[in-house]
């Protein structure tokens, strides 16, 4: 007793020194390992517990390029006390990409809090799927679904109807009208893919069609406060961003501090998820029940729903829907699949197609080049049905989707994570080590692309040269490489189509920037856009 008094005693009357002596001792520490690390790269220099976090660029992005040029294609970075390797070159990713199964690089970030645990998602879904066998299961369901014929087949006849829809839209605010193009293409996406995703249709574009509609309504009435309960869609929304954003609080911040202080996020993002869940469970009941219900013979919607739920039933086998592994899906892995295609599908095609928009609109050349090419395979009645075979033939059109995606990738970096230990530039790496891609530093390495700032889709076509294996990352690489890839390029393609082939299309403001923003999506905004219809 005595000695514990005495100690508290020293303890409170020097607790100044103590702290001093305590921080001290933890920076030299720090700093020693610091010095002494592993194959020590060039690189910002960090600072304890936060690494380079202070230094971070609002455009993540951007940071990584500005990097990229200071200290080269292979470089390190502290994400807090975490150790990055960043490459930014064709050559150095070449493992890293494998196709392989047995690719030391599985994991993109590893569940080390046990916050994807907690979320119950480290073993679900894919993309921070930890669990090698969970994920492969998942994937062969998720990428049949995709690439089902009936399923694209489906897609695109709901993107055409989804043009007509903002085209109605369009066409009642006058086509003198400037739109904003990006919140167009944000609620046009989410529409297309909730009906592609549950079979529900969506109404994000007609919300926003009301909503600038009141907003005009508005000027000439200030008095009209009339608010409008938003509807289902927009509500399932609201809790899939909070859950996106929910995901780098659950992967990067350590169970105490979100136990114990920051508890109160804790709880309201794991009610948030839970409500998702109780949301899909519910349409998988009701979808479940449908198809029941549904005589053999009457066709079915086809949406990533459905596909999930038929596979490897009787009527899956008919659908081509047979798939060779033990066990169908759970419930749980159904919802956590359609949570990622509508993450993963939404933002990203929809910005892509924005960028393209800009550069089509600065480089007349290549629109025209691209109006020659709808002409020479639809003819020049522009009544003529587009269908959904003549979408392989608009090789040129590929070719302007890479160069755009290449100039800005909607994903512009990736994590992946060692298993095992390895050699990636010549040195030798430890096992749990993380590297960080940057896909926008490999596509304007000189290495690899003449002229690399400059957009021209010619380096796509055939005869141009060769180019190198990973230098072109807009949908990732390898084994996991992304699954929705297919589905994407079909609605970006339809709709570009579509758009350029009914209407003039042209910047408002000639000389406007691309204004773009990197958060987890390449983000592009204040893009205003004037369509002049050429049907009469
Ligand atoms: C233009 C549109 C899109 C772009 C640029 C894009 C890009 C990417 C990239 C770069 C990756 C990482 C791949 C890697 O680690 O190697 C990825 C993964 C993924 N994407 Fe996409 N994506 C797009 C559309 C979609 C769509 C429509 C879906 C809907 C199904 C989707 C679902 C996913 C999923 C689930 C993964 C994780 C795959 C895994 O970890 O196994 N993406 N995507």
């Amino acid at each position: 007793m005595a000695l514990a008094s005495v100690l508290l005693t020293y303890l409170a009357s020097n607790w100044l020194k103590i702290s001093l002596v305590l921080v001290v001792t933890y920076v030299t520490r720090y700093y020693y390992n610091y010095y002494n690390r592993k194959n020590p790269l060039p690189g910002p220099f960090p600072l304890p517990i936060l690494g380079n976090l202070l230094q971070v660029n609002s455009d993540f992005a951007l940071w990584a390029d500005t990097l990229q040029e200071k200290y080269g294609d292979m470089f390190e970075v502290y994400l807090g006390s975490q150790r990055h390797i960043w490459l930014g070159r064709a050559d150095l990713v070449e493992k890293i990409y494998s196709a392989s199964t047995k690719s030391n690089y599985f994991i993109h970030q590893p569940d080390s809090h046990g916050g994807l645990a907690e979320l119950d998602m480290a073993d679900k879904g894919l993309v921070l799927n930890c669990d090698l066998n969970a994920w492969k299961l998942n994937r062969k369901f998720l990428t049949t679904s995709l690439m089902a014929s009936s399923f694209l087949k489906q897609s695109f006849d709901e993107t055409k109807a989804r043009f007509a829809e903002i085209e109605s839209y369009w066409a009642k605010f006058g086509h003198d009208k400037e739109f904003d193009f990006p919140k167009w293409m944000t609620r046009f996406f989410t529409d297309t893919t909730m009906v592609m995703t549950t079979g529900r249709k969506a109404t994000a574009s007609s919300a926003y069609y009301q909503e600038l509609s009141r907003e005009l309504n508005n000027d000439n009435n200030k008095n009209n406060n009339n608010k409008i309960e938003p509807a289902e869609t927009e509500v399932f929304l609201d809790h899939l961003m909070t859950w996106e954003h929910s995901m780098k609080f659950f992967v990067l911040i350590p169970p105490i501090l979100r136990h114990y202080i920051l508890y109160y996020y804790n709880e309201k993002f794991k009610q948030n998820k839970a409500w998702l869940d109780e949301y899909l469970f519910g349409l998988i009941r009701n979808r479940k029940l449908e198809i029941e219900r549904t005589a053999e013979n009457v066709p079915l919607h086809m949406n990533v729903l459905t596909l999930l739920v038929i596979a490897n039933t009787p009527r899956g086998m008919k659908a081509e829907m047979k798939i060779d592994v033990p066990r169908s899906l759970t419930d749980k892995e159904i919802s956590s699949n359609m949570l990622e295609v509508f993450a993963g599908g939404i933002e990203t095609t929809a910005n892509s197609v924005s960028f393209i928009l800009y550069y089509l609109s600065k480089h007349s050349q290549y629109r025209e080049r691209f109006l020659q090419e709808i002409q020479s395979i639809l003819g020049d009645d522009i009544n003529t049905p587009l269908n959904y075979e003549h979408l392989d033939k608009f090789v040129f059109l590929d070719a302007i989707i890479k160069e755009s995606a290449r100039l800005n990738p909607a994903i512009s970096l990736f994590f992946r994570t060692a298993a095992n230990d390895d050699t990636i530039g010549g040195m030798d790496w430890d096992a749990g080590t993380m590297f960080f891609t940057n896909f926008h530093g490999i596509h304007m390495n000189k290495a690899h692309w003449k002229d690399p700032k400059e957009f021209n889709p010619e380096r796509f076509l055939k005869g141009a040269d060769p180019i190198p294996k990973f230098a072109l990352m807009q949908f990732g690489a390898g084994m996991r490489m992304c699954p929705g890839r297919h589905w994407a390029l079909l609605q970006i393609k339809t709709l570009l189509i579509l758009l350029y082939r009914r209407y003039e299309v042209e910047l408002a403001d000639k000389n406007a920037p691309l204004n773009h923003v990197y958060t987890v999506v390449n983000h592009v905004y204040d893009l205003n856009i004037k369509f002049t219809p050429k049907y009469k």
